[in-house]
C-alpha cells in the first residue's frame, strides 16, 4: 500500500480563502477589519519563520497585522503593560505572544494576562478549561488544523482509535481534548510510555507531536493508519552540502508513507494549517466581539 499524501499546504490555502471571503463581507457589511497583534520577544529562530509567514498571510486575507518586536532583555512589567494596552485596544481582536519566551519571563503569567476573548492561541487557562469541559473557547491553532485535516479525511471520527504522541500544553493535551470531543478513543503516549511502538500500532489515527526527528517509522503503524506529523525539526543535511540543514517531521516519511493510509508531509503539512487556523481564530474572535455569527467550518 502506498500512503496518500495529505496536502496541508493546499488545504491551508483553501481555509485562508474562506477567511478572506468572511473578512471582505465584514468590511462591506459592517465596516469592520479584524486585527491581529503578534508580540515577539528576542530572536528565537523557529519563531522568526513563523512571524515572517504569518505577517504576510494576515495581510493577504485582508486583516490588519501589528507586530511588536521587543528586545530579549524586556522586563516582565513592560511586557504585561503592552498586553494590557492590546487588551484595551478595540482595533485588536487577536493577540499572540510568541513562545518560547526568554527565561526571565514567566510565560504562564504572560499568557494568562491576555484577554481570553483575544487569546487566539487558546493557551489562556480559561480557554484550556473551556475546551476541557466541551464549552465554546478559543482552540489552539495546531491541534485545530490537525482536526480539520482529520475531519476532511474521515468525515466522522466517531469510534476511531487515536494515539497522540506527546503531552505538551500546546499540542498533545488540546489534541487529546479535541479528538475525545469528536468521540475518538484516545491514548496519549509520551517519553515514559512502555512499548510505545505497540501502542502506536493499534491506532487508526496517529498524531505525532514530540519534537524528535523521524522517531516514528513505518513498522510503528497499523496498515492504513492516518498519520498527522506535527514535528518541525531542523537537522543537519550533509547530502545538501557542507553545513546545510533541512526540516523533517517526527515521522520518517518514506517508511511511514508505505504503510499509512494517508500522511502529512513536513514541510507542507501541519505547519501551513497552524497559520491558517490562527487567521481563522482571529476572524472568530472578531465575530464574537461584534455579536456576529461565527464563520462556519472554521471553528472546532
Ligand atoms: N504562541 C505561539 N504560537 C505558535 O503557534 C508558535 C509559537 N508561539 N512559536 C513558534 C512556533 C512555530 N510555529 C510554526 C508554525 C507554522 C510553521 C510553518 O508554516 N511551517 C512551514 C514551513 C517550514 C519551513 O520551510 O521552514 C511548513 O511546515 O510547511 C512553522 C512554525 C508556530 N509556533
Ligand atoms: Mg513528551
Amino acid at each position: 500500500m502506498t500512503g496518500k499524501r495529505i496536502d496541508g499546504k493546499a488545504f491551508a490555502a483553501n481555509v485562508r480563502g474562506q477567511v478572506a471571503e468572511h473578512v471582505a463581507r465584514l468590511k462591506a457589511e459592517h465596516g469592520i477589519t479584524p486585527g491581529l497583534a503578534v508580540v515577539l520577544v528576542g530572536e528565537d529562530p523557529a519563531s522568526q519563520v513563523y512571524v515572517r509567514n504569518k505577517g504576510k498571510q494576515t495581510v493577504e486575507v485582508g486583516m490588519n497585522s501589528v507586530e511588536h518586536r521587543l528586545d530579549a532583555s524586556t522586563s516582565e512589567a513592560e511586557l504585561l503593560a503592552l498586553i494590557e494596552r492590546l487588551n484595551a485596544d478595540p482595533a485588536i481582536n487577536g493577540i499572540l505572544v510568541q513562545l518560547p519566551l526568554p527565561g526571565h519571563l514567566n510565560s504562564d503569567l504572560v499568557i494568562n494576562t491576555i484577554d481570553p476573548a483575544k487569546d487566539v492561541d487558546g493557551f489562556h487557562i480559561s480557554n484550556v478549561g473551556l475546551l476541557g469541559t466541551g464549552q465554546k473557547s478559543m482552540v489552539p491553532c495546531t491541534p485545530l488544523g490537525c482536526l480539520m485535516l482529520l475531519r476532511d479525511h474521515f468525515g466522522s471520527l466517531s469510534g476511531r482509535s487515536a494515539v497522540v504522541l506527546g503531552r505538551s500544553n500546546i499540542v498533545g493535551k488540546p489534541m487529546f481534548n479535541l479528538l475525545l470531543r469528536d468521540s475518538c478513543t484516545v491514548t496519549v503516549a509520551h517519553s515514559r510510555t512502555r512499548d510505545i511502538e505497540a501502542v502506536c500500532r493499534q491506532a487508526d489515527i496517529v498524531v505525532a507531536a514530540v519534537g524528535r526527528p523521524e522517531m516514528v517509522t513505518g513498522d510503528w503503524l497499523k496498515p492504513g493508519a492516518v498519520v498527522i506529523d506535527v514535528g518541525i525539526n531542523r537537522v543537519p543535511a550533509p547530502e545538501l552540502g557542507e553545513g546545510r540543514h533541512k526540516i523533517v517531521g517526527d515521522c520518517e516519511f518514506e517508511s511511514c508513507a508505505k504503510v499509512a493510509g494517508a500522511i502529512t508531509p513536513v514541510p507542507g503539512g501541519v505547519g501551513p494549517m497552524t497559520i491558517a487556523c490562527l487567521l481563522a481564530n482571529t476572524l472568530t474572535a472578531c465575530c464574537r466581539e461584534n455579536g456576529l455569527p461565527e464563520p462556519e467550518g472554521l471553528t472546532a
